[in-house]
């Protein structure tokens, strides 16, 4: 083949390579065949199977991309559904130029999702300005002070109109939410988002919900690498509004203590000023009467003084409810992510052909292997495993004959080793055996087994026998020794078991 050929496979095997990853977590279906197609592109240089694997893949990308137009086209139609609702209320004006950017912002950024979370804020914005901007002069209305997050009185009605647009909106997002692609962990979230969407009359609680909508429309939107900066985002946002919570609370304690210091100071001066009127009184009936004006008093500061008590003892007891609730949020949201990262590592580790821990897990297994070893002075073998001529097996049987070989050498070399010992997918056609705390004579008898065990199998492609042996090098850990230097000499002891004839163990003694 020609370079100016090989680079152009080579880009090719790339360009197929990375585009699946970002397709990939779609679609179940697409996933498998995406896996299959970067196995299979892997390592060849033979251009027919990198057309293959991109005629495969094909069909489900532009079928992901009409799902994903159609999802946006509904999106886009939903937001300007809410702004005609907008621009329909009786006593409300929306300012002009606030729309107007909207809708640039929706025409041009409508299609990518990674955009609808901002979209919705820019929508919640442009409410907030509408319902602060009244057509009619209407005293602190309920929705203006909503938007502005003030406090409101619990007696204050909605208007029938409000309640109206609340609805509405809850509809919309429900509509939205619903059809999020969530992962399984999160349908419990979006369908406690739902309920609450459901019974939502009350557009006090309407800006809360709608972070939590787009929290959950960034997760719906994010790759894995932006799932995890999504989540700190909002775990960010959840200890600021917890900080801003407890902050609250430490205020009114500041408060109740000051009303406490005024009650006393004003109780003290009634005693004094009684004290001062019976000392001073020389005539019964106005000493009664003074003494009855000052218990009047008194009582009104009581009365007043064990008023605003109740209603701080009232607050702390909501904010306590409210911080309890973000708390069982977080640790909701923080399981959810650590079992996610958790998938992904292992997923990162494993094989997808062999299911074995694969190269990068062997890495992270042989360091710590090594200082434990290296202290207990306890035995570390390491054997690299080669599959004899598999290239011809490819060449001969084809690449699907090839990885049920790569599939089943495995299994019987992890059959003539024990619980304890490790096998790792190093490569292509290269497993590397990890043996600790075994005597040298153990080590090799195991691995001497091994190379045995593989040759004695039938192998069988379309009913015919197929031959398969493995070539091994082997070696000890000594004081020495990293990870890299071991592996570099048992690889040197694998290239003499090549040369002098395969199917044999070199290395060990
Ligand atoms: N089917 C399949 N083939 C693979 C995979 N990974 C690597 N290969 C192929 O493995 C072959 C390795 O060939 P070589 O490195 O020449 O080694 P060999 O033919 O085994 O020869 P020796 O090692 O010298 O005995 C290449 O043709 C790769 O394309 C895979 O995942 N599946």
């Amino acid at each position: 083949m020609s370079t100016a050929q090989d680079k152009l496979v080579e880009a090719l095997r790339k360009t197929v390579s990375r585009t699946s990853m970002l397709a990939e977590g779609s679609d179940p279906e697409l996933d498998s065949v995406l896996q299959q197609a970067r196995a299979d592109i892997s390592k060849t240089d033979d251009i027919r199977v990198v057309e293959l694997a991109m005629r495969s893949i094909e069909p489900f990308l532009l079928k992901l991309d009409q799902d994903r137009l159609s999802k946006a086209q509904s999106f886009r139609d939903g937001l300007h559904q809410l702004l005609d609702t907008l621009e329909n209320l009786e006593h409300y004006q929306v300012p002009l130029n606030e729309k107007k950017a909207f809708e640039t912002s929706l025409r041009s950024k409508w299609q990518s999702s990674a955009a609808w979370p901002i979209l919705l804020q820019q929508f919640a914005n442009l409410a907030k300005s509408t319902f602060t901007s009244k057509k009619e002069e209407r005293q602190s209305s309920l929705i203006a002070r909503l938007f502005n997050k003030e406090k409101e009185n619990k007696d204050d009605k909605q208007s029938p109109q409000v309640e109206e647009v609340t609805a509405h909106i809850c509809h919309k997002l429900t509509g939205l939410v619903r059809d999020l692609q969530l992962p399984s962990e999160y349908e419990t979230q979006a369908e406690d988002i739902i309920n609450e969407l459901k019974d939502g009359k009350d557009l006090n609680h309407l800006p809360i919900l709608l972070d939590e909508v787009i929290s959950l429309v960034l997760v719906a939107v994010g790759k894995p690498q932006e799932d995890l900066a999504t989540y700190l985002t909002h775990l960010n946002k959840q200890l600021a509004s917890i900080n801003a919570s407890i902050v609250t609370s430490y205020k009114s304690q500041k408060n109740l203590s000051a009303q406490r210091e005024d009650f006393d100071t004003s109780l003290q001066k009634h005693v004094e000023d009684t004290n001062f009127a019976i000392s001073e009184a020389n005539d019964l009936g106005a000493l009664k009467e003074l003494i009855g004006q000052h218990m009047t008093e008194l009582n009104g500061t009581m009365g007043r003084y064990r008023e605003q008590i109740k209603k701080q003892e009232e607050q702390s007891t909501q904010s306590i409810t409210n911080l309890k609730s973000k708390v069982n949020r977080m640790e909701k949201d923080a399981m959810n992510m650590r079992s996610r990262m958790q998938q992904k590592i292992a997923e990162a580790m494993t094989d997808s052909l062999t299911n074995l821990p694969n190269r990068a897990a062997y890495v992270e297994t042989i360091l710590p292997l090594i200082t434990q070893s290296k202290t207990t002075k306890k035995q570390l073998c390491l054997a690299v495993c080669d599959i004899d001529h598999f290239k011809k097996i490819n060449d001969t049987w084809g690449h699907l004959a090839g990885d049920k070989v790569l599939r089943l050498v495995p299994k019987q070399i992890l059959s003539a080793v024990g619980k304890e010992d490790l096998l790792f997918r190093y490569g292509g056609e290269e497993f590397v055996l990890l043996i600790p705390a075994s005597s040298i004579e153990e080590c090799r008898a195991k691995v001497e087994a091994v190379r045995a065990s593989v040759e004695k199998t039938p192998f069988n492609v379309e009913g015919q026998p197929v031959s398969v042996t493995i070539s091994i090098g082997m070696d000890y850990l000594n004081q020495n020794d990293d990870h890299e230097s071991l592996f570099a000499r048992a690889d040197k002891f694998l290239y003499e078991a090549k040369e002098s004839g395969r199917n044999k163990v070199v290395g060990g003694k």
